[in-house]
């Protein structure tokens, strides 16, 4: 289990039919799986693009990903599916919710398609959406879903396979404050109980100042982290 995420000299071009848009600029850093981080920035400086390098859903132009000691440029394709698959669990900011599917169904999504037992996930499914108060709802479609629910929904299929790490992209985006708001202490508690390492991308200052560590891109580059800077110089 890698108990630290490091960034080595990530770059991100995007090439598009006449210009080039560099996304990220040579970014060297470590993420701590006992810390909750937030990444902050404003619109376009770069946070999706770091946490879709981090979960490894895209490729650095150049630089690499460390899992531990793991090199993440050195697995192929299939290879970094099973990475992802037991490593790492995803949250985005509309859920991505397949929308045929039940609410447990959603949950156990991430086994279609490979060998594991059947009862076995079907089991942490109905716990986890237990324990985000959704027994009720195990066979309702996300559109019988408030959004808060489905919220918990998808964190619980980020959850099933029991990651290192929940990365998480803008996921109160589509919560009133209030539900933002039981949304961030379910995921301290989460940490606390499950020992994952979380790394939150918000755009909701209230919340990243909430967080253990803040990390600030601004234009792709990293301008401020409070593990070192005081916290006065950033927000
Ligand atoms: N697939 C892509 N192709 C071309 N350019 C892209 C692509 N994805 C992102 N970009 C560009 O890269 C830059 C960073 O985008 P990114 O989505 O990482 O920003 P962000 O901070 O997450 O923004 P927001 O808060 O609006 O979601 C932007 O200039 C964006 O237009």
């Amino acid at each position: 289990m890698a108990d630290h995420i490091q960034l080595i000299g990530i770059k991100k071009l995007y090439a598009g039919e006449h210009v080039e848009t560099a996304a990220l600029h040579e970014i060297h850093r470590t993420f701590r799986r006992d810390e909750f981080t937030a990444i902050i920035g404003s619109s376009g400086s770069g946070k999706s693009t770091l946490l879709s390098l981090v979960g490894t859903l895209d490729q650095p132009s150049s630089g690499r990903v460390l899992y531990g000691d793991l090199d993440t440029s050195k697995l192929n394709a299939n290879q970094l599916a099973d990475f992802r698959f037991e490593r790492i669990g995803l949250v985005f900011q509309h859920f991505h919710l397949l929308p045929a599917l039940t609410a447990i169904e959603n949950v156990m999504s991430p086994f279609f398609g490979r060998r594991r037992r059947a009862l076995d996930h079907r089991a942490k499914a109905k716990r986890l959406l237990d324990r985000l108060g959704l027994a009720g709802k195990y066979h309702s479609l996300p559109s019988q879903l408030s959004g808060g629910e489905q919220q918990r929904v998808a964190i619980a299929r980020a959850l099933v396979n029991d990651p290192d790490w929940l990365l998480a992209d803008e996921p109160t985006g589509n919560l009133d404050s209030r539900n933002a708001e039981l949304f961030y202490e379910l995921l301290q508690e989460l940490k606390r109980e499950l020992g994952c390492g979380i790394i939150l991308v918000t755009h909701d200052l209230q919340l990243a100042r909430k967080a253990d560590r803040i990390i600030e891109i601004k234009d792709g580059l990293i301008v401020g982290d409070s593990s070192q800077v005081t916290d006065e110089s950033l927000c």
